[in-house]
This record gives structure tokens, sequence and C-alpha cells, in this order.
């Protein structure tokens, strides 16, 4: 293994998987931290947390234990992919995690923190629409703190300035290359963050409005050990990897994939703008779909995960039964939906009613449940949105790694768990086909294009170009 890639969720790690593979890497997304050493011939590893939200402490705990199960696989690099809108509080968790991994990188290479290089730092994911422009963030053409990230449920982004929202988090100076030296090249920035770093502000952010910009950062850092950012930064990477020889050279997507067309349900515990619109476009479509409220899941969980199996029970959808399961397209699309997802306003009720811990422990332990009940009832395609949802629902089913898919939309892939429940528990050691849908990526026909993708095998070398609208 090169590159080793610590995700502070788990659809943002399946978004950098997918970057990695679609640059002709052998990719493994893993849920947490392995037990056992990485299978042969892994070029990137992507350890997924759900470190995101949580004490920046236990953030710092959790990483360092990712960094030294990537180290003790070989990699020489590592990514610590955070948000493209850099979700975090002012007082957590990118600058501790940033300054922790660089620290124990620092002493791992014997040769201290002078060893290290800049640290790049760049959100920017241009295919899904943000930028980085003299180091304030877009979400298209607007601000971030002007879209629909100022409402986020649990890290509302009000400052579009990355540099002096990095420099809330951290003790260490925060540096800038901006755009106009980004566009002269991969010199050029490496000159621009290596005098940033000798005047002692080596977190480095680096605007990209561009693809071309990110693949020249990631040649500019080609040396650094570490990087921090979105997907876009891991543009580059892999052709340094083959600069070196280090891979050879392979198309993108490479290997054979093969769907199902199984059962399948789709959860979403994301409140973004985006999932909110692909929820409303799947009832438009005349697909089942069943809201729940954080009141009826705090009051009584178990009820409510009752409630939802029974929904899906009589909701199983067009052109399902039996063994060969729903099939793609049109049938697909009229799959069971079950959504948590609400209104800013009616989620700053529930959060003052209930308190903000209590009513996101509440609704994601509910998906993670009816996850679980669904599986060892046989769905075998799930579509899941929202970032932490996603990681409730990978971890409470104990799924350990995923193998990456065809790209369904950009930055998000699909992927497949294998022996799921092999001890016993859900999934009967079955296979399982899961999307894990960032909040607010794909366009408003996500849930049945995910569907459809997940339903499909493709030959070696074959596999058909993302589905756009
Ligand atoms: N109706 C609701 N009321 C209060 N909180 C909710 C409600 N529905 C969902 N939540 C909580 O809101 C959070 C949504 O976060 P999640 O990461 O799943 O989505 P997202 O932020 O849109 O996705 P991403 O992180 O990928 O951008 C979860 O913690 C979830 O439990
Ligand atoms: O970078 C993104 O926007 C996503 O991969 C993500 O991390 C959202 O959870």
């Amino acid at each position: 293994m090169h590159l080793g890639i610590i995700g502070d969720d788990f659809t943002g790690s399946s978004d950098a998987a997918n970057t990695l593979a679609r640059g002709g890497l052998r990719v493994v997304q893993y849920a947490g931290v392995p037990s056992g050493p990485a299978e042969r011939g892994v070029e990137a590893g992507v350890v997924a947390l759900k470190s995101r939200t949580i004490a920046a402490s236990e953030a710092v705990a959790l990483s360092l234990g990712a960094l030294d199960w990537l180290l003790a696989q070989g990699c020489r690099q590592i990514l610590f992919k955070v948000c493209s809108t850099f979700d975090s509080t002012r007082s957590g968790n990118i600058g501790p995690v940033a300054e922790a991994l660089r620290a124990a990188l620092a002493a791992r290479l014997g040769a201290g923190a002078a060893a290290m290089g800049p640290v790049l730092v760049c959100p920017a994911f241009p295919r899904a629409g943000r930028s980085l422009y003299q180091g304030h963030l877009f979400v298209a053409d607007a601000l971030l703190s002007e879209s629909g990230m100022r409402d986020h449920p649990l890290t509302p982004m009000r400052d579009p300035d990355i540099r002096r929202w990095l420099g809330y988090q951290t003790q260490l100076g925060v540096g800038h290359v901006a755009a106009s030296t980004v566009f002269a090249g991969a010199d050029a920035i490496r000159e621009g963050a290596l005098a940033e770093a000798a005047a002692n502000r080596p977190l480095v952010v680096v605007d990209a409005i561009r693809d071309e910009d990110l693949h020249a950062i990631g040649q500019a850092a080609a040396d650094w050990p570490l990087l921090v950012g979105g997907s876009g930064i891991a543009l580059g990477l892999p052709e340094n990897l083959r600069r070196e020889g280090l891979v050879p050279v392979r198309g993108p997507d490479a290997d054979a994939w093969a769907g199902s067309r199984g059962r399948a349900a789709i959860l979403s515990g994301s409140c973004s703008v985006m999932t909110r619109a692909q929820v409303r476009r799947h009832l438009a479509d005349g697909a089942p779909g069943l809201e729940v409220s954080a009141d009826e899941i705090v009051a009584d969980g178990a009820g409510a995960v009752g409630r939802a199996l029974r929904f899906v029970d009589d909701h199983p959808g067009p052109g399902e039964g039996g063994e060969g399961g729903n099939g793609a397209g049109g049938a697909a699309a009229g799959a069971p939906l079950v959504y948590t997802s609400a209104d800013p306003s009616v989620v700053r009720e529930a959060q003052a009613r209930f308190g903000q811990e209590r009513v996101a422990g509440a609704v994601e332990g509910f998906f993670a449940e009816l996850a679980r009940r669904l599986v060892a009832g046989g769905v075998t395609r799930l579509v899941t949105a929202g970032g932490e949802t996603s990681g409730a629902v990978v971890e409470g089913l104990g799924l350990a790694s995923l193998a990456i898919g065809p790209e369904i939309a950009a930055g998000v892939p699909a992927v497949r768990a294998d022996g799921v429940g092999e001890a016993g528990g859900a999934g009967g050691g079955r296979p399982l086909w899961l999307a894990l849908k960032s909040g607010n990526f794909g366009d408003e026909r996500f849930f049945a294009q995910a569907l459809d993708v997940l339903g499909q095998t493709v030959p070696e070398a074959g596999r058909p170009e993302a589905r756009r609208p």
C-alpha cells in the first residue's frame, strides 16, 4: 500500500476512494481501523472514521490509530480527507487532527517537523461545484456561508474564509497560496508553499477552481507526507505513484464489477438542500416514502423501527419478487424510502427540545437498527444519504471493508461489502451493495440512478461512464 487516506466520515471516504479508483489505483475502503493487515495488491487504503463531529480529542486518537495502521501497511503519503465544504465547528476537528498527524508523522520519519514540508490544505472539488478562491470557499456561485451549509444540523458553516476558520482550530500558523500562483503550475505552488512554511505557516491553504489546479497541487505535494483536503486534492496523487514506477499504468475502473438486482431500500437522514430535493423527486415520481420524525424516534425508537420495517415490507417496489429481486431502471425507481430529512427549522426545533447530541444519536441509532433488520430480511441494495447516517449504517451492519465500483454521481461510487454478517448476524454471509451519498451530492434523480448502477454488471475495463442528467 502506497497511499493512505484517513476519512473523517464514511461518505467522504468513499468519495476519496472513488477519485483514486477513477485515477487507476486499486483501492479498498475500510470501516474503521482493520484488525489485521491489508490484503495484497491494495495500492491505496481508505480508513473511514466517524470523527467529523465527535470531540476533538477523540477524533485525534482515532486518526492516530488509523495513521499507525496505514504506516504499518507501507504508506508513504497520508491524505486526511475532510469535507469539500470544510464541515467542522470553530473548536474542531480539522485543525487538531491535522496538527496531530503532522507531529506523529514527523516523529515517525525521525527527522523532525522540517522534513515534513508544508501541509497543503484544499477542500475544492470542482466537479461538485466546490472551489476555493482567495482562501474563500464557494459552493457553485455562492459563498459557503450563503449556501445551504449555513443551516447544517451539526456543523453550520457561516464563515467562508477557510484560512480564518482553520486558524481558529489550530496552534500552527496558517498560510495561503493564491490562485495566481496555482495557475503557474506545480513548481510555483511548491515554492509558494515552502515560503509559507519557512515563515512559520506550515498549514498552507491552496486555492483551486479547476481540476487542473488540483492535479498541479498533487504534483507539488509529491514528496510531502501529509495533505488535508476534499477528494479533489487526491486527483494528482495516482500520477505521482506512476511517475515513480510504484503502480502500473491502468485505466480507470479497470476491474470487473458484478452488481445486484435484489431487494432495495433507501435510508435518508441527511437534511441538506440536495437530499431534500432528492426525497421530493423520489416521492413525486410515485415511489413509496415514509417520513419518520425525530420526536417519534426519541420517544420510541424500537416502535419507529417496527413501523418503518412494516412500511418497507408493504411497499417492496414494483417488479420485486423472490430471488431475482426488483429490476433496475423504472422498477428500482420505486424502491421504498425511509427518511427523517427535514427542513432546517424542524431540525432546530427538535434540537432545542432534546439537545443536538441526543437527537442525532437517536436518529442515527434508528437508521443503524433499521438497516440491520432490512439486511437480515433480505435487502441486498441499500442507498444511504448523509455522512453521519451512512457511518451509523455501515458501523451498525458491522461491515469491515468495501470494494469500490462504478461511479454513480460525482463523488459517489457504488460499493460492495462481502460476507455481510458472516458470524451469523444480518446478511447471513451474503454480499451487500451500497451507495453512501454525501448530503449535497448527486442530482435530483440520484436515488433511482444509484439503484440502477448498483444493479449493473460490468466486465473488466468496460465500465460505463457516470450517469449524467
Ligand atoms: N429530523 C431530524 N431532526 C433532527 N436531526 C436530524 C433529523 N434528521 C436527521 N438528523 C440528524 O442530522 C444529521 C445529518 O447528518 P448527515 O451527515 O447524515 O447528513 P449530511 O450532513 O447532509 O451529509 P454529509 O455529512 O455527507 O454532508 C445526523 O446526525 C442526523 O441524525
Ligand atoms: O467532500 C465532500 O463533500 C464529501 O465527500 C463529504 O465528506 C460529505 O460528507
